[in-house]
């Protein structure tokens, strides 16, 4: 048995993810496909969350990146809260089951609609993002005759040292206010009757693997919170945001959830918080799979194209943030390597799915695993070029079945005027 990510391993040359051969979803389901491993997502979240256990804390899941309502109720079931971004995401993490008074609310841009659900849901706290967004929020209690518990995001100007499409807590970012904009917004919300300070947020970016960027912004905020505390607005919930990053290579080292709680732990300890904590690809990042087939080999003067029926609008990660995943056929193949694109079918020169990537020679038929995609795969898929979005896949054990299917070609019409 040769192991590639906790329950994904090769054994008599057949790709596995616990006990089930991929081969076998291949097969019945068809490609691309994406299959999630639910002993894969308890091992990254009991990994992350065991992490922080000297101190009271929720693990509050992104829904953003993984919203399939099987998927949630793993992690529920694991006491798992939800961080949510719209009311769809708050609409999922309820039907999932999730308790709304684990359940936070961030954005740059609610609306009136998406506050208001919010609030009657009974949420645990919305993390406020704009001096607008706090006055529509105290406006909104006052329409419901309900105090609404907010968190302010911060903004703590550090640099996490990731992709700057996915680094949040800088000054030039858009995303929360800087420290003394927050110290105003909670003076004012003092006075205003509607409104419920309970905690205070931030999130740094994503993908992050050098834990000193936590630490750093960690104390920063930890000030903040004495400092606001001095003016007799108490802070219960130090909401720390995710981020903490993956391996996309097999080789490359896991940052241990520990050493990101080692950074944080202590600095909670001494506020007497109770932390809240974000994350969204550690756990379902390298829990899922895209299944996807070559559909032709391409040989043109020195290069070859394996021509595959996963594109960008499946996965768009990699047009995106020219990001590495790894890519192994389901049938462990021969030594023979040859270096080739993996392109996808979609009309656009960026669809590419590995750029002069060493892989073993395939032929046509051949199946793949493109991993590390249960994070940010299905959710930022698209219907680009109408394509049906692809089925999910849920193992457990040696069983898997489908929990959401593939798109059909009326679900592409069905909500259009048609003749
Ligand atoms: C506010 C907030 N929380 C949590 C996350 C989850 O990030 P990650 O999947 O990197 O843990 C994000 C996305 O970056 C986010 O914007
Ligand atoms: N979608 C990004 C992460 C964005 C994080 C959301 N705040 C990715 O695939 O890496």
């Amino acid at each position: 048995m040769k192991e590639i990510f906790p329950k994904l391993y090769y054994k008599s040359k057949e790709l596995f993810f616990e006990d089930v051969p991929l081969k076998d979803v291949a097969e019945r389901e068809g490609t691309p496909t994406y299959v999630y491993s639910k002993g894969a997502l308890q091992y990254w979240f009991e990994e992350f969350d065991s992490a922080f256990n000297e101190v009271s804390h929720t693990t509050c899941f992104a829904v953003k990146s993984n919203s399939n309502i099987q998927v949630l109720k793993v992690l529920r079931e694991l006491g798992a809260g939800a961080d949510t971004v719209s009311v769809g995401e708050i609409f999922r993490a309820l039907t999932a089951g999730i308790d709304p008074k684990k359940i936070v609310f961030a954005g740059v841009g609610k609306r009136e609609d998406e506050l208001t659900y919010a609030l009657e849901r009974g949420i645990l706290m919305v993390n406020v993002e704009s001096e607008g967004e706090l006055l529509l929020l105290n406006k909104v209690g006052e329409k419901l005759k309900r105090r609404a518990p907010f968190a302010i995001r911060v903004n703590p100007d550090v640099n996490p040292k990731t992709h700057p499409y996915i680094s949040t807590g800088l000054k030039s970012a858009k995303f929360g206010v800087t420290f003394d904009r927050a110290l105003e917004l909670y003076k004012k919300a003092k006075e205003l009757r509607w409104l419920n300070p309970v905690g205070v947020h931030f999130h740094i970016g994503s993908q992050i693997t050098d834990v000193s960027a936590f630490r750093e912004a960690a104390e920063k905020v930890a000030e903040f919170v004495k400092e606001i505390r001095s003016f007799g607005i108490e802070i219960e919930y130090f909401d720390a945001g995710g981020g903490l990053g993956i391996n996309y290579h097999p080789d490359e080292r896991v940052v241990p959830a520990k050493e990101l709680a080692e950074e944080i732990v202590p600095i909670v300890k001494e506020l007497d918080c109770h932390l809240i904590l974000e994350p969204g690809r550690r756990i379902a990042g390298n829990a899922g799979v895209l299944l996807t087939r070559v559909l032709y080999v391409k040989k043109r003067e020195e290069k070859t194209f394996y021509i595959v029926d996963a594109g960008m609008n499946d996965l768009s990660r990699l047009a995106l943030y020219n990001a590495y995943h790894h890519i192994l056929p389901l049938e462990e193949k021969k030594e023979e390597t040859v270096v080739a694109d993996v392109v996808g079918p979609i009309c656009e020169t960026g669809d590419i799915l590995a750029k002069e990537r060493e892989l073993p020679v395939l032929k046509e038929g051949d199946l793949l695993a493109i991993l590390s995609a249960g994070a940010y795969g299905f959710t930022m898929a698209s219907n680009y070029n109408s394509r049906p979005r692809p089925p999910e896949v849920l193992i457990d054990g040696d069983k898997f079945r489908v929990i959401r299917e593939r798109e059909k070609l009326g679900d592409l019409i069905s909500r259009e005027e048609v003749l």
